[in-house]
């Protein structure tokens, strides 16, 4: 009888559980092509337009639903992040930031425009600053228009002493957001149904930390604003079933990984 109910009960307790990832919405720094890293830019329209009409209808397609959500102390992040919750009924779902999941530093690049830069400095060292595993940007320099709003924003106030950075290679930033994932992955392996909204880089930063990726392979994924990515992990095992997939129109996610990836006009 005893093994008959824990059977027929066993039927009711989930085995699998799926984190979703989204990069914010375009923001007004991403417009003009510009590095944007630790400064604060808001969400430009069309970043509001891409939480509404790319990552909403998505996540709602799928059905997912959410317990909790990560995001970093960035506006772009945390905008789109309400923006989901609300536009999917949902506002009362507890948001995290943490200032571990803010997008790389990107040094003294911060507010340059990517094509600029390749114009003076060639198109192969904008690529090594944006994508190589071990290059940090030069470091930002009191000169830099965005060295005091970024230094002295109080957004960043749980930074604790010493690591406040003034530029972030890919590396640099894998490890920071390293131990933030396996805080995350215990809440998952819990049960918990986890929304991280992130950057660029930190998107990419957890798809290798969950795929196993090499530095080589890494450095080649560009991830689009505002598409859900999916992964699904087995309760009892801990493990990742499958690989992460993408949500919404395959041809719309190419072309805008492919804007990601262009250095720009
Ligand atoms: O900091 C930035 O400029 C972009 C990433 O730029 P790339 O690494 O793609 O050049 O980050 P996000 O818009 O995701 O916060």
């Amino acid at each position: 009888m005893f093994k008959f109910l824990k059977s027929k009960l066993s039927q009711f307790i989930p085995k699998l559980n799926r984190l979703v990832i989204v990069r914010h919405g375009e923001s007004d720094f991403n417009i003009g092509n510009r590095f944007c890293g630790w400064h604060d830019a808001p969400l430009s329209a069309i970043g509001v337009k891409e939480a509404l009409t790319v990552a909403v209808p998505a996540l709602l397609q799928s059905k997912l639903e959410f317990d909790v959500v990560y995001t970093s102390v960035l506006s772009r992040s945390r905008e789109t992040a309400d923006m989901i919750l609300s536009n999917m009924n949902c506002s009362y779902v507890p948001v995290k930031e943490d200032w571990r999941l803010s997008e790389r530093h990107y040094g003294n690049l911060t507010g340059e425009r990517k094509r600029e830069v390749a114009n003076t400095y060639g198109e192969d060292q904008v690529m090594q600053w944006r994508r190589a595993y071990d290059v940090a940007p030069p470091p930002i320099e009191e000169t830099n228009r965005y060295y005091y709003t970024i230094c002295s924003n109080p957004i960043f106030d749980e930074v604790p002493p010493g690591h406040f950075p003034n530029s972030e290679s890919m590396h640099m930033c894998v490890e920071r957001v390293a131990p933030m994932w396996q805080e995350v992955r215990q809440e998952l392996l819990k049960g918990s149904k986890v929304l991280m909204v992130v950057h660029g880089t930190v998107a990419r930063a957890l798809v290798q930390l969950i795929e196993g990726l090499s530095n080589d392979a890494i450095e080649k994924i560009n991830i689009a604003n505002c598409v859900p990515r999916v992964y699904e992990f087995d309760l009892t095992t801990g493990k990742l079933i499958g690989g992460g997939i993408n949500l919404g129109n395959p041809d719309y996610i190419k072309r805008k990984v492919a804007e990601v990836a262009a250095i720009g006009q």
